[in-house]
């Protein structure tokens, strides 16, 4: 029987960003470690959420891992079109051709979208700069994938501020998708919407993820996102994992009391039971 190999085997990832003097001339006078000793695996058509609270280095890990920036230490192996590689090993020359396969959708759909580019231009671009298409197939590719989304031909050559921010969210997935990728990082990416906009494009991710085979890493603070649309969830408190688990086991069984308190932190559906601050102290 075949044995499926994860898509992304992340062992050791750390992260440290140096620290400088005040002075004119600055120096290096330390290093802060924004991810610490991270590992897991992530399965082909699996999702994987990464929680914690603000400054816990979900952010920093994520980048990492897609290479948006250099890890410190550690393996990141990725099963590419052309076999495993290890993405922190790699030149930015060896990078450019995995970058198809590993997309991210930004967390702001306000501010991640070019103002003076129309929505056919900005689905475009990144066919554009890796070359892989254009003229009249590459229009062909961005109305389908529009379509795949939820928006439609008629909306090629209107421009960002006139879409509400659900459809934003929906041309930056389009903008994504059309690079065929397999592993997506979503930062945040449904924070900045409203309840049931967050609903519609978490459903849309989902259609997507069954329909082209998607392994996601979804970034998230909210825990009753995470708990819709992820497999397993990997806790985070400054750069470290706490805790990781099935998101069932998560939410049924959390061991440690950060995650406790991040479950405890999710809002109630009851408007009458009032929200709990998250409180943990070590
Ligand atoms: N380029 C950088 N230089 C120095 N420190 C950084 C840099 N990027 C991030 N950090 C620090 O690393 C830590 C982790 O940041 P990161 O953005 O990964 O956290 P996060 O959990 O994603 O937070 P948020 O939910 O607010 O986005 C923070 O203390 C942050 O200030």
């Amino acid at each position: 029987m075949p044995t499926t190999k994860p898509i992304l085997s992340v062992k050791r990832l750390s992260k440290r960003f140096p620290i400088y003097s005040d002075g004119v001339v600055r120096r290096v006078v330390d290093n802060f470690t924004a991810v610490n000793d991270v590992n897991f695996d992530l399965m082909p058509g699996e999702t994987l959420g990464i929680v914690g609270e603000s400054g816990s280095g979900k952010t920093t890990c994520a980048r990492c891992v897609l290479r948006a920036l250099e890890p410190s230490e550690g393996e990141v192996i990725f099963q590419s079109r052309n076999g495993p590689l290890d993405l922190a090993q790699l030149s930015e020359k060896q990078l450019k051709p995995l970058r198809q396969e590993m997309q991210m959708i930004f967390q702001d759909p306000f501010s991640s979208l070019n103002p003076r580019m129309t929505v056919g231009e900005t689905v475009a671009e990144p066919m554009l700069i890796h070359k892989l298409s254009k003229g009249a197939a590459l229009k062909e590719q961005v109305v389908s994938i529009l379509e795949k989304v939820g928006l439609a031909a008629e909306h090629l050559n209107r421009y960002p501020h006139a879409f509400s921010g659900g459809q934003r969210q929906r041309i930056g997935i389009a903008r994504a998708l059309i690079m065929k990728p397999s592993l997506i990082v979503a930062d945040e990416s449904v924070s900045a919407l409203d309840v049931s906009v967050q609903a519609q494009v978490i459903n849309l991710l989902q259609d997507l993820q069954e329909e082209f085979q998607l392994t996601y890493i979804f970034v998230a603070h909210d825990l009753s996102v995470v708990k819709h649309i992820c497999d397993r969830v990997l806790v985070m408190r400054k750069g470290e994992v706490v805790e990781s688990k099935t998101t069932s086991e998560l939410f049924s069984n959390p061991e440690h009391g950060y995650t406790r308190s991040l479950l405890s932190a999710i809002p109630s559906p009851d408007p009458d039971i009032p929200l709990q601050p998250i409180a943990y102290k070590e």
